[in-house]
């Protein structure tokens, strides 16, 4: 087992798991959040012919060099027919958004911009040549790679496979992630609070939305009570019927953290425990065969940056994905930045504006790890190196997108 390790080493532990989950065919109404298992390649040019990018006049450019321009309209071309229309000078067909565009016509005019309807149009506006029309192949040409084998599929990959006439695509199957939370003090959010020694359930809830975002199937195993006969037989049946369990909570130096124990009894193979983050720094990773085992600390806020520190690379990293990472910018720091241990690599929560096409990062006053408000609302996670104690206005620094 390592122990207490950097933050890079212990992504390199988990990037080098090879399990892969087998493929299977999903629907495009289940595949969203999932790794593709195939190359989408397209199967024609789109659009496969010039078509209207606007409802207007189809004309020849040089009809309306000199406006206002009356030109005979010869017919119409509604969106879905092949145009049985020649478009000679002089003349105007009436196209609308999605029209093939008939032999003869380089532009189109926004009907907007024209007056009168019936035989003849009058262009009041000129436009350059081509303008409005879509070209063949302007989306992707046929034989393109489109989406590769190994990308998560958010809605644009899903639309890209439905335009290329997939209804299935071969995708990771879902890993199986188990849920437990612990804590004696945990009771569910359906349950009335009697003492001001309860809380409610936060980080179940978290994970089962972090865990589906990533393409999982979230199983929620309940909450543990701090005993550690029942740790035991909850892990073990946990383990056994999915192929990522998570427990949050437990993990620290507790008198009541069975968690760690319990892992290595149950012949998990602990591969690390404890990494120099902040937050998140009680964390285990472990194995047994081909079935992985993550304890995370059980502070709201740890829970999920740790999910997305250390949970979702492995989760990508067996569906089959290419990147196993959170998406990283660079942005201009807004404020100074002191902290007076820098022992860590640290996440702090923080605001990011778009500034001008220029990120700005603000980092927020409360970094508790139990205020989980922090987080609420699109929040990012501005990376403090280790060893650094102070950054200075205006330094860039580099942010995590979660
Ligand atoms: N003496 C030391 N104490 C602590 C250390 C340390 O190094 N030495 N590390 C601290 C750090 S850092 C963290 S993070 C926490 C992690 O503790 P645990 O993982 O053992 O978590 P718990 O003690 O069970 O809970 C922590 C906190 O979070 C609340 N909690 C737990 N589960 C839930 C849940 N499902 N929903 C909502 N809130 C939950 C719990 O009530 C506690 O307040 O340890 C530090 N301690
Ligand atoms: O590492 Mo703990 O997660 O600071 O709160």
């Amino acid at each position: 087992m390592e122990f207490y390790i950097g933050f890079d080493r212990a992504l390199e532990i988990i990037s080098s798991q090879e399990f892969l989950l087998p493929s299977e065919f999903a629907s495009l109404f289940d595949s969203y959040g999932r790794v593709l298992r195939e190359n989408l390649i397209a199967d024609r040019d789109d659009p496969p012919a010039p078509v209207s990018a606007m409802d207007g006049y189809g004309v020849k450019k040089e009809d309306i060099k000199s406006i206002p321009a009356k030109l005979k309209v010869v017919g119409e071309v509604p969106a879905g027919k092949i145009p049985n229309i020649k478009v000679s000078k002089g003349e105007a067909v009436k196209l609308f958004t999605g029209s093939l565009v008939p032999e003869g016509v380089d532009t189109v005019v926004p009907v907007e911009e024209t007056e009168g309807s019936g035989e003849f149009v009058v262009i009041k506006k000129s436009y350059p040549q081509g303008q409005n029309v879509r070209l063949r192949g302007e989306n992707y040409k046929v034989g393109d790679i489109l989406v590769e084998e190994g990308a998560v599929l958010r809605a644009p990959e899903v639309g890209i496979a439905a335009s290329i006439g997939k209804p299935y695509l071969r995708v990771s199957s879902k890993p199986r992630v188990g849920i437990i939370t612990t804590g004696n003090e945990i009771l569910e959010p359906w349950d009335d609070l009697d003492s001001i020694s309860q809380i409610h359930n936060t980080n179940a809830y978290t994970l089962y939305s972090l865990v589906k975002e990533s393409g999982g199937e979230p199983i929620y195993l309940g909450i543990l009570k701090d005993s550690k006969d029942e740790t035991a037989e909850r892990i073990h049946k946990g383990i056994e019927t999915c192929d990522v369990l998570i427990t949050t909570g437990g993990v620290s130096m507790g008198d009541y953290d069975f968690v760690k124990q319990v892992v290595k009894e149950l012949g998990i193979e602990v591969l690390f425990y404890k990494v120099r983050v902040k937050p998140g720094k009680p964390v285990l990773f472990g194995k047994r065969g081909s079935k992985f085992f993550f304890g995370l600390p059980g502070f709201p806020v740890s829970t999920v940056v740790s999910f997305n520190l250390f949970v979702l690379p492995l989760l990508r990293k067996i569906q089959g994905a290419r990147e196993l990472f959170r998406k990283r910018v660079k942005a201009k720091l807004l404020m100074d930045f002191k902290r007076r241990k820098a022992e860590r690599r640290e996440f702090v929560r923080a605001e990011l504006i778009n500034k001008d096409g220029k990120f700005l990062v603000k980092p927020l006053r409360k970094q508790g790890s139990g205020v989980l408000t922090s987080l609420v609302g699109g929040k990012v996670l501005m990376m403090v190196p280790e060893g650094i104690r102070e950054i200075k206005f205006g330094s860039e620094v580099e942010v995590v997108l979660i």
